[in-house]
């Protein structure tokens, strides 16, 4: 019978801890969508998905395990000391003297318990991402031959995690030793006291025998919770920073509604912007940015690289939020804009574009909240050049792709039908700055070129810049040094000027050459 009841409370419990580890994955996810960009900018993958990973399971033994063992062993105790109490007041109170003495013990080393877990919790995340980070960059590290230099940082962790695992196992053998030698204590006591009282004839051999025994059963109880707490305040150790992730409060931009355009026409305007990274407060990126690109409009974007090109487009796209100025879309400040809607007019190219692990038709249409058909998809991809290698894989547009399958001139074109299919009123394109990159140079020359032949669509045009035959093919060149626009107008008229525009100009020339 009673191994039926433990049956059916372990099940139950094992159902509730399933639910709670879901229920808090669900909800640690979710809080992480939705923090500003700039959030990422200071944690790192392996911590992340360790919180989200072994710290929620460890947070969940806290229903499964202790919790349950602790309210069973509190019961028994405390039925164990009202008899003891009522059996003999003197005896009972040594009993209850040697039970908080052990109590007191058992806090201070749930709290040592509760420190230890944390900084286990710390070290694991910080292993995680070593791995993380060799597996990712495995080509270089094998190139480099660096496997013995990765496993070194790799076990640095480890070797943390198994001292503070060490000092854990001799704080267990002190609790169990203090257990011990009070629990004998309370025997010696009991036979002591209560050998005086049978001799006195105010207890009898009877009393003292079930005295013995419940007193027994009092000072096991008072282990069991100790050793429960223990692992209880582990788990406490290890929620608080899940709990603290959880309760970050989501990104304005999610929280707040702005105003949606019906229509957007493409007029962007920067005026007087300035941006520092949250990461870096006393390095200005941006510095008194002013720019006004008209609708349909053609802008290149050039300037030695670390200039804030990036910088200026992901305020656009509004990952970050400027620090001064503001920016205006067709006469509205950005941030009065609903952003959903507003992103879902803008299409981004970046740099070096990575695949999701999906087949290539779902990575087309990824983010595109349109109905298209698998027509529209194919129009898509061959507006920027990428039907032709897609046919030539063994499922066509069902081929499952991940980072590493293609080449990164043909990522850049399966992001660019990705641009293209949401039919964007503005259109940012990162070019690769790899100088020897001449197919990204193509795939990009060709969308400006195709989209400057077609009559249907009209869209305004920032293309991050780095080689000639792209810039030429731009209506405008904005030139930046340092975070600030330092040239703009057309290309002639730059060379002209014989300014910095003109120096990188020849610059490139020369490598060429
Ligand atoms: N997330 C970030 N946190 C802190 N600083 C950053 C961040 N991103 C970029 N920076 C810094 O801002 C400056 C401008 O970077 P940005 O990427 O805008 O330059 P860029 O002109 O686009 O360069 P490139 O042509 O090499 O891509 C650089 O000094 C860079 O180190």
């Amino acid at each position: 019978m009673q191994v039926e009841i433990f049956g059916v409370r372990g099940c139950c419990f094992g159902i509730a801890n399933m639910i709670l580890v879901k229920r808090m994955r669900e909800t640690l996810y979710q809080s992480l969508l939705s923090q500003d960009i700039s959030f990422f900018d200071g944690e790192t993958v392996g911590d992340l998905t360790s919180r989200l990973g072994a710290d929620c399971q460890q947070v969940s033994r806290v229903i499964g395990n202790d919790l349950n063992l602790i309210l069973r062993n509190a019961l028994q105790g405390a039925g164990s000391l009202i008899y003891l109490l009522i059996l003999s007041l003197p005896l009972g109170l040594c009993t209850l003297a040697i039970c908080s003495t052990l109590s007191a013990i058992m806090l201070i080393y749930g709290q040592y318990q509760k420190k230890s877990a944390k900084l286990i919790q710390e070290y694991t995340a910080s292993a995680n991402e070593v791995a993380q980070e060799t597996f990712s960059l495995m080509r270089t590290v094998r190139v480099y031959g660096t496997e013995k230099q990765e496993l070194k940082r790799y076990s640095i962790w480890l070797e943390k995690m198994a001292g503070i695992s060490l000092r854990q196992s001799a704080a267990y053998g002190f609790w169990n030793w203090s257990f011990n030698t009070l629990y004998h204590s309370t025997q010696v006591i009991a036979v002591l006291i209560g050998g005086m009282s049978i001799l006195a004839g105010q207890t009898t051999a009877e009393q003292l025998t079930k005295f013995l025994l419940y007193s027994e059963w009092l000072i096991y109880s008072t282990w069991w919770i100790g050793d429960n707490l223990s692992s209880l305040m582990q788990s406490v150790g290890a929620s608080e920073k899940v709990f603290q992730l959880m309760d970050l409060p989501a990104s304005d931009q999610f929280t707040s509604k702005g105003s949606k355009l019906q229509r957007l026409l493409g007029c962007v305007e920067f005026h007087n912007v300035s941006f520092y990274y949250s990461s870096r407060p006393t390095v200005a990126v941006l510095r008194h940015v002013n720019l006004s690109v008209q609708p349909g409009e053609v802008v290149a974007i050039v300037g030695l690289s670390g200039s804030g090109k990036s910088t200026l487009v992901n305020l656009l796209l509004r990952l970050y939020e400027p620090t001064n100025g503001q920016i205006l879309v067709d006469g509205f400040p950005i941030q009065e804009l609903d952003v959903k809607s507003f992103r879902e007019k803008v299409g981004y190219v970046g740099q070096e574009p990575r695949l999701f692990r999906m087949d290539i038709s779902s990575n087309i249409r990824y983010g595109c909240t349109r109905n298209v058909k698998q027509e529209d998809v194919e129009w898509a991809a061959r507006q920027a050049y990428a039907h032709e290698f897609i046919l030539s894989l063994p499922d066509g547009y069902q081929t499952l792709v991940d980072d590493d399958l293609l080449s990164g001139g043909q990522k850049q074109r399966i992001a660019i039908a990705r641009a293209i299919l949401r039919d964007p009123t503005i259109l940012i394109l990162d070019e690769a700055t790899s100088a020897l990159d001449a197919e990204s140079e193509h795939n990009i020359k060709g969308v400006l070129r195709a989209e400057r032949s077609s009559s249907t669509t009209k869209r305004t045009i920032l293309v991050i810049a780095h080689r000639l035959s792209t810039i030429q093919a731009a209506d405008r060149i904005v030139v930046m040094d340092g975070g600030q626009i330092v040239e703009m107008g057309k290309h002639s008229e730059l060379l002209l000027r014989d300014g910095l525009y003109a120096r990188l100009i020849r610059r490139q020339a020369d490598a060429v050459a």
